[in-house]
């Protein structure tokens, strides 16, 4: 029997607004991504993401000066060139924007049959706000709701500023739903299945053979992981349960990281540099796998598809391919439905 209700067992008493409930909110969030790519839309993307205390942990009034007189007077152009190599020219919006739409569509028709779960997807930075969508979300009567950061391995500039943003909008609610926060599902065996599938199918689909793959994940300054963020160990975890999943050699599978931003240093071995090496050491035909990301999007399209497989062919690399993301696979969205399966429970 459904929980929805639009009132109390007796009526509303005089003067209180009818207010929904009974419904559980499911919020697919990912990071954000800019509504243009000239440089107003992508100055506003990259400020509102780079002042985010969790993704630079500088001193914030030395950071501010930083980031205002340098970084995004240069910063929004070449990021745009990036952007508009990749832009989705039929939906005018990043691919980030078009698959995040699609896995919270093909999500929410999994749990068709029942009128009590209602899927929606934000982002942390930019458009659709996670405000604005709990706020939908509990005008559609939602007073559970669990928050699904699309982030297979925790970091604090990912999770849990995700998270915060939506404890953020729960300060202004006078009936503020249950929340449930999904934990880092890195060495989930959902996950690992849907990966080593997508790995497996997506190499049968050459006509070529790579003598290396690739894992590579989104780095993250080196200083974060010495104060204690699990994020490298996360993504150790997952390219070993990959690599054992699929029967393969160390060799065969190695981790790198890629996305360096600043001078400080990041996460090692970085993916282009390695792949550099590699090609002068006579690698000619190598795949790249970015199971860190739970969509496309410019790290994975523009960065590595077009990025690292120039830097692959100029150093003497012949073949190169980039594993799509998970994306809104039926491996995908299934091994979604499994985890909020598991994460709902005694709630659904
Ligand atoms: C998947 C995990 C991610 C981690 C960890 C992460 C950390 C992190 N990122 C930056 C700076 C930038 N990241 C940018 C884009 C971007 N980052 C992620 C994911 C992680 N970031 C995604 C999914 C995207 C793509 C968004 C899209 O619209 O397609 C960018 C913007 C692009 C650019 O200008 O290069 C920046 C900047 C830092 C500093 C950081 C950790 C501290
Ligand atoms: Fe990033
Ligand atoms: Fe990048």
């Amino acid at each position: 029997m459904s929980r929805e209700q639009s009132r109390p067992a007796t009526a509303w008493p005089e003067g209180h607004p009818e207010v929904r409930f009974g419904r559980i909110g499911i919020l697919l969030i990912n990071l954000g991504t800019p509504e243009g790519t000239s440089y107003g839309p992508m100055r506003r993307y990259l400020k509102e993401f780079l002042s985010d205390r969790r993704v630079i942990e500088m001193n914030p009034v030395a950071w501010q000066i930083i980031l205002n007189l340098f970084v995004l007077t240069r910063r929004p152009q070449k990021s745009g060139e990036a952007y508009e190599k990749i832009w989705n020219r039929e939906l005018d919006e990043s691919p980030l924007k078009t698959v995040s739409r699609a896995q919270a569509e093909k999500l929410a028709a999994l749990f068709a049959d029942t009128d009590i779960v209602e899927v929606d997807w934000a982002m942390r930075y930019g458009f659709p706000p996670i405000a604005e969508r709990l706020d939908a979300l509990k005008a559609k009567g939602c007073d559970r709701v669990l928050l699904f950061p699309l982030y297979p391995q925790y970091s604090a500039s990912t999770t849990a500023t995700a998270n915060d943003k939506a404890f953020d909008a729960l300060k202004a609610m006078r009936w503020q739903p249950a929340i449930r926060t999904v934990p880092p599902y890195h060495d989930h065996p959902a996950y690992i299945d849907a990966l080593a599938g997508s790995l497996t199918a997506h190499l049968e689909s050459l006509d070529w053979e790579p003598e290396i793959v690739l894992a590579s994940f989104h780095g993250l300054p080196e200083e974060y992981f010495l104060k204690g963020d699990p994020y490298h160990c996360h993504c150790q975890k997952t390219a070993r349960l990959l690599r054992e999943r699929l029967g393969w050699p160390e060799e065969r599978l190695r981790i790198t990281f890629q996305s360096r931003f600043g001078r400080a240093e990041w996460l090692k071995p970085y993916t282009d540099k390695t792949v550099e090496e590699l090609a002068r050491n006579g690698v000619r035909r190598m795949a790249v796998i970015t199971p860190g990301f739970a969509a496309d999007c410019v790290e994975t399209l523009e960065e590595i598809a077009i990025g690292v497989g120039e830097i692959f062919r100029e150093n003497g690399g012949e073949q190169f391919t980039l594993v799509p993301c998970l994306n809104d696979s039926d491996a995908s969205i299934g091994m979604l439905r499994t985890i909020v399966g598991e994460e709902l429970q005694g709630w659904l």
